[in-house]
Parts: structure tokens; C-alpha cells; sequence
């Protein structure tokens, strides 16, 4: 009975839609109209499979900031802002007016209670611990060694393989291996699923389970609340899939808690620098929310970690070296840079890791390129939030509590009115000033990041590991997209490209 009248309420938003699309010429036309009963939904659903793009079209029409109005009763009222003044107040200066909040909270609560869904006092003191393990060098030199390993035992061989077979391989799919593989050992301290070498195995059940989830979460963003609500209670389509998926994770998580546990047991100097030790090790009289000994936190901990690590940074690698084989001359400034300022690690088996770090802070053009591309294309494309108490935006948009607040990342780096009328083109060089020294922009104008009390944690290592890989790569090999191939985002928190990047590799004259 319940599905006769989901297809009967279907059809006829479908034919609405069709009506419109027939009436109106122009989808903005749709989209603006508030439909009696409808609101603007009905424009919305027939834009979705191209939002980002008609994100900038709409907030570039609207002077940044538009209002968006759900059906009647639904809850979906939503403000868009790419206003940097907007941001800046959201952010920082009414940080605390605005939260994940409960409904965010639902969509991902496969993550539990971990530090990218929890607001308050829980949240301050998961960001608290997680600054402390951040900030020591042994966690940093953790990751920067499991990168380098796994570009000599991962990258290389099997780029050497790809380039002496002419073979064509998805370069997405290689960055997600990468990152998977070095987060994991992160976090756990030695469990190394080696997904990235010559055999390029099928992904085992963690990493399945994990792309699963980002799956089934991308889902419970299009679907209306009560649907996916519904096929979560009866056990149905992609919720059974994510219930799956959850349940592995848990066992396989505990499974690395337990073993950690009896590892500390055996040992008791054990001095680990990953993830887990470090919160196992947790001074808990110094956070009065978090157990150390609660395997629901370890799992709610390494899970936000895996996913915050993993997803973001293969996004951004991958645009990036795509765009990098649409601006040869780009390519070319990096080697001159990378060739002046690496003599001092270059052919050392172990370079100490000052070295590699002070080196690494030398690639400014390299460091400009990588912003460039995620000014373009966000590895993180939206950010919502919900205000606490109503509020007045410093572009004198009143925002209430039932509303829902909408970033686009996305379009905020193609607008015209943010960074100019060249907003659409790669161009590291207007990260560069004229006496040659990095332009740092502010958050709230380049927010990749993310801005304020909430900002990413590991932004600065992220950006080592990245250099660290583009300069490997660069110097190694020349990378050629496959000519031809369809490149667009995929709907989804995470910016992905929807048919991954096809490339082949040859190497390079002096390697
Ligand atoms: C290019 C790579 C990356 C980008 C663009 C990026 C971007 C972001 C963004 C936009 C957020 C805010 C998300 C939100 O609150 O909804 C965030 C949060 C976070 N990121 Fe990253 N990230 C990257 C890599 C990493 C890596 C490698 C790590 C860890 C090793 C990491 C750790 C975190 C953590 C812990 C948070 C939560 C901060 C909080 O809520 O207090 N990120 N990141």
C-alpha cells in the first residue's frame, strides 16, 4: 500500500517537473519559482544531477547569497552563501550559533560520536585530544614515513609497470589506494592492507565497507528523511547495504582495538606514535567526556580519522593531476622549482625528516598549484550547518532556527566577485605576489579547509603528503589523461570524479 502511493506521489512530481521544464525555458526560471505547496523543490530535483555547476550559475545570480524554499512543512528551507562576510560570521566571529547539528548527525551516524559530527562540549574535547596527537613529531614522522614507504614499495613499481605496458590506469582509483592504505597504518600503528601495488587487488572488506558508506550517505542526502528512514527500518536497498557495511566496520575496528590493546599489554614501554595508542593513552583526567577504555569511542575515533584522511586528499590529488595535464607549462614551472630546491634530500635513502619538512617548505609554486586546484574543485564541496537561535547575516539575510545553512566550496572559488573576472582558469599564479612570496589568503576567501574553531586538522600534514607525492610522481614520470574521457564531478560529500581519470604513464627522460 505504501509503495503504490510512493509511485502515485512520484509520478506526479515527476510530470510536475516535466510541465515545468516544458513552461520554462530556463532552469533558473524553475528553480526561482516558489511553488505553491512545492516550494522550489521541483526545480532543485531537476538540477541535481549538475548542483555544483548550477550552484555558481545561482549564486552568482543572486549576489552570493540565495534563499531556498522547501515544500511547505518539510523542514528544507536552506540559505546559500558564498558571502565571504557571511562565512567569516558563521565560522568564527558566531561560531557558536552554528552547529552539525541532529539531523547531520543522523545522516552520518555510522561515524558515531566521532569529531566530524558531534557539536559542543563532546566535540571541544575530541578536537582538544586530537590537537595534542597532531601536534606530537613522532605521529607526524609516523605519517610522513609510512608516505614515503609507500611511494617506494607502492607508487614506483607500479608505475614502472603501467609505463613499460602502455597501460591505462584510473589515477582516482590509485590516489583512494594510496591514502586508504597510509591512513590505515596511521591509525592503527601496523595493519597495512597493501591495496596499492603492481596487482591492484580488489578492495578488501574495509575498504569496501567504507566505500559502501560514502555511498549510502550520498543516497541520504537525495533522498527525502522519511525514505531512507523507512528502507533503514524494513532493511531495504541501500540502507541494508550501509547497515551491512556499519556492522563490518565495527567488527574489523574492534578487532584492531583489541589487538592494540593486548600489543600495549605485552609491552609495556610500548611508545607508539599512531592514532589508537594515542587515544588509548589518553589522560582521561583531562577530558571529562572521553574513556579511553570505551571501545565505542576508539571505533568512533578512528573511523572519523580514516574517512577524514582517506577521502579528501585522493579528491584533491586527482583533480589536480588532471589539471596538470591540461597545463603542461604548470608542469614544467614545478620541475624547475623541485629541480632548484631538492638537492639537499634527493638520493638519500633516509633523509632525516627536518630536512625533508624545511625542503618541502621551499615549493611554493607547487604549493600555489595545489591550492589552485582545490580552489576549483573542493576535495570537501559543501559545508551545512544549523543556526541555534535566528540570526542576521552580515548581508542582511535573516536566517531562523528550522533553517538549514549551505556553503558551496564549490562555487565559492568560481566567483567572479571573490577572486575575478580569470575566477574560472588554473592559474597558480595568482597565488604568487610580485616580489615572488606566497599570497595567504583568508579562510573564509580560500576555504578548502574549512575556517575558524572548526577548521582541518590535518591541513599542513595533508599538504606534505600531497607535495611529497607530486614531487615523486614529477620527477619520476609524465602523466597523459586519456584522451576523450568525460570529466565531471560526482554528486557527493566528497568531490569525486564521477568516472575516475584514466591515465597513461611514460617515464620521464631523466629518471
Ligand atoms: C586535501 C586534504 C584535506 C582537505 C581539503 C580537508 C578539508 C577538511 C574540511 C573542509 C573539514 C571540515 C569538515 C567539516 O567539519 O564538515 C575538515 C575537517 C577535519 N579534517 Fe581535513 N581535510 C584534508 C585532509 C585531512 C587529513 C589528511 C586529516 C588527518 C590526518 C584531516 C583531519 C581532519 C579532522 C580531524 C577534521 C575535523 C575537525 C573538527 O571538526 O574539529 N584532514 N577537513
Amino acid at each position: 500500500m505504501a509503495s503504490i502511493m510512493f509511485s502515485e506521489a512520484f509520478t506526479a512530481i515527476f510530470c510536475f517537473i516535466i510541465l515545468c521544464v516544458l513552461l520554462f525555458k530556463k532552469p533558473h526560471d524553475i528553480l526561482l519559482r516558489n511553488w505553491p505547496v512545492l516550494g522550489m523543490l521541483p526545480g532543485l530535483l531537476v538540477e541535481f544531477h549538475r548542483i555544483y555547476d548550477f550552484s555558481v550559475e545561482i549564486l552568482r545570480s543572486s549576489n552570493l547569497t540565495f534563499t531556498f524554499k522547501g515544500p511547505w512543512y518539510s523542514g528544507m528551507d536552506m540559505l546559500f552563501t558564498v558571502d565571504q562576510a557571511n562565512i567569516h560570521h558563521i565560522v568564527s566571529s558566531n561560531f557558536s550559533n552554528y552547529t552539525k547539528g541532529p539531523d547531520f548527525k543522523e545522516v552520518f551516524d555510522v561515524l558515531g560520536d566521532g569529531i566530524l559530527t558531534t557539536d559542543s562540549e563532546l566535540w571541544k574535547n575530541l578536537r582538544k585530544a586530537s590537537k595534542v596527537m597532531f601536534s606530537h613529531q613522532e605521529f607526524r614522522r609516523l605519517l610522513m614515513s609510512t608516505t614515503r614507504r609507500k611511494i617506494k614499495e607502492g607508487f614506483i613499481p607500479l608505475f614502472n609497470h603501467l609505463a613499460e605496458e602502455g597501460a591505462v590506469v584510473d589515477l582516482q582509483d590509485v590516489f583512494v589506494r594510496f591514502t586508504f592504505d597510509t591512513t590505515l597504518v596511521t591509525v592503527t600503528g601496523s595493519t597495512d592492507p597493501r591495496s596499492l601495488c603492481v596487482e591492484m587487488p580488489e578492495a578488501d572488506e574495509f575498504a569496501k565497507a567504507l566505500n559502501d558508506v560514502g555511498e549510502g550517505i550520498m543516497y541520504r542526502h537525495v533522498k527525502p528523511r522519511f525514505l531512507w528512514k523507512l528502507q533503514r527500518w524494513v532493511g531495504f536497498g541501500q540502507e541494508k547495504k550501509l547497515s551491512k557495511a556499519d556492522a563490518t566496520l565495527t567488527r574489523m575496528c574492534e578487532q584492531f582495538i583489541s589487538a592494540k590493546r593486548e600489543e600495549i599489554t605485552q609491552n609495556s614501554n610500548h611508545e607508539a606514535a599512531d592514532l589508537l595508542t594515542s587515544h588509548m593513552k589518553l589522560d582521561a583526567t583531562k577530558y571529562n567526556l572521553l574513556n579511553p577504555n570505551d571501545d565505542k569511542f576508539l571505533r568512533d575515533t578512528m573511523l572519523s580519522f580514516i574517512l577524514a584522511g582517506r577521502d579528501a586528499t585522493a579528491s584533491a590529488l586527482t583533480w589536480f593531476f588532471w589539471l596538470l595535464s591540461e597545463n603542461p607549462q604548470v608542469v614544467t614551472k614545478i620541475r624547475q622549482e623541485i629541480n632548484t630546491n631538492l638537492q639537499r634530500t634527493n638520493g638519500q635513502e633516509r633523509p632525516h625528516y627536518d630536512d625533508i619538512i624545511e625542503c618541502l617548505n621551499k615549493l611554493d609554486y607547487l604549493r600555489s598549484a595545489l591550492y589552485e586546484a582545490m580552489r576549483l574543485y573542493p576535495p570537501v564541496p559543501f559545508e551545512r550547518m544549523t543556526p541555534v537561535r535566528p540570526d542576521l547575516l552580515p548581508s542582511g539575510h535573516k536566517v531562523d532556527a528550522s533553517m538549514k545553512v549551505l556553503i558551496f566550496l564549490y562555487a565559492l572559488g568560481r566567483m567572479e566577485a571573490v577572486w575575478g573576472q580569470d575566477a574560472l582558469e588554473f592559474k597558480p599564479e595568482r597565488w604568487v605576489s610580485k616580489t615572488g612570496a606566497f599570497i595567504e589568503e583568508p579562510s573564509y576567501k580560500f576555504f578548502a579547509f574549512f575556517g575558524g574553531p572548526r577548521s582541518c586538522l590535518g591541513k599542513h600534514l595533508a599538504m606534505n603528503l600531497m607535495k611529497t607525492v607530486v614531487v615523486e610522481i614529477l620527477q619520476n614520470f609524465d602523466i597523459q589523461a586519456v584522451k576523450g574521457q568525460k570529466i565531471e564531478p560526482a554528486t557527493g560529500p566528497i568531490l569525486r570524479m564521477k568516472h575516475g581519470l584514466r591515465v597513461t604513464l611514460t617515464k620521464t627522460c631523466s629518471s
